[in-house]
């Protein structure tokens, strides 16, 4: 397969990715680097921002995880069918990553201090994706098909459903589309995968 993944043995920043790649029928290769090897730095000198994930793309080598999503997006028709929905897709991608970015932070810093106040919060992020899903009727993001975006927003919500299961209780344009997505045949092949399944959701053991 021309696709290649190097990473650690975690769903981390490549559980969007390897769900958009399943959706989209590719095969890829995965690199799995241990923390130990990591930590004798020979591979970190060889990453253009001396980090995890690297995909590479037959000769082509990339990192930064939503840079991935983009080059698929554009790759495998999921960018939008005009630079209009291509910006609004580019815009609510950069608004999953805000929330990534949180849910990273709490998981990594402070999640036995923080992770109460984490759920507590929640609401407030998630609504303004609930007011997104549920003014698009055709059940995605942005336009009448799915996009990189739809597969960042699905992911980071499975991972919120793990860390606070009812958290989509309230918000019914959420759960439908976490519904949708998890019943793709594809998708829900690839979450069903000892693949998926044996991966942790980050590399502290926390969730
Ligand atoms: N912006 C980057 C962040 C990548 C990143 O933070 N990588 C971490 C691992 S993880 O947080 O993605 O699991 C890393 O390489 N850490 C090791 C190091 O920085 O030496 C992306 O989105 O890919």
């Amino acid at each position: 397969p021309p696709y290649t993944i190097t990473y650690f043995a975690v769903r981390g920043r490549c559980g969007a990715l390897r769900i958009m790649l399943s959706d989209q029928g590719q095969e890829w290769k995965e690199v799995v680097v241990s923390f130990e090897d990591w930590t004798k730095g020979d591979l970190k000198k060889t990453c253009v921002f001396g980090q995890l994930p690297k995909l590479q793309d037959g000769d082509l080598v990339l990192f930064q995880s939503n840079t991935f999503l983009r080059h698929l997006g554009r790759k495998h028709g999921a960018y939008g069918k005009n630079d209009t929905e291509a910006a609004l897709i580019d815009m609510f991608n950069d608004g999953v990553e805000d929330l990534r970015n949180k849910y990273v932070k709490m998981i990594y810093q402070d999640y036995d201090t923080g992770k109460e106040a984490y759920i507590k919060d929640l609401p407030n992020h998630l609504c303004k994706f609930e007011a997104v899903l549920a003014k698009n009727k055709s059940g995605f993001l942005v336009g009448d098909s799915i996009s990189f975006a739809d597969y960042s927003l699905f992911e980071v919500l499975l991972n919120h459903q793990v860390l606070s299961p009812t958290c989509l209780d309230s918000f019914p344009a959420l759960k439908g589309f976490v519904q949708k997505m998890s019943s793709r045949p594809k998708i829900k092949a690839f979450l069903n995968s000892d693949a998926y399944k044996n991966l942790p959701i980050n590399g502290n053991g926390k969730q």
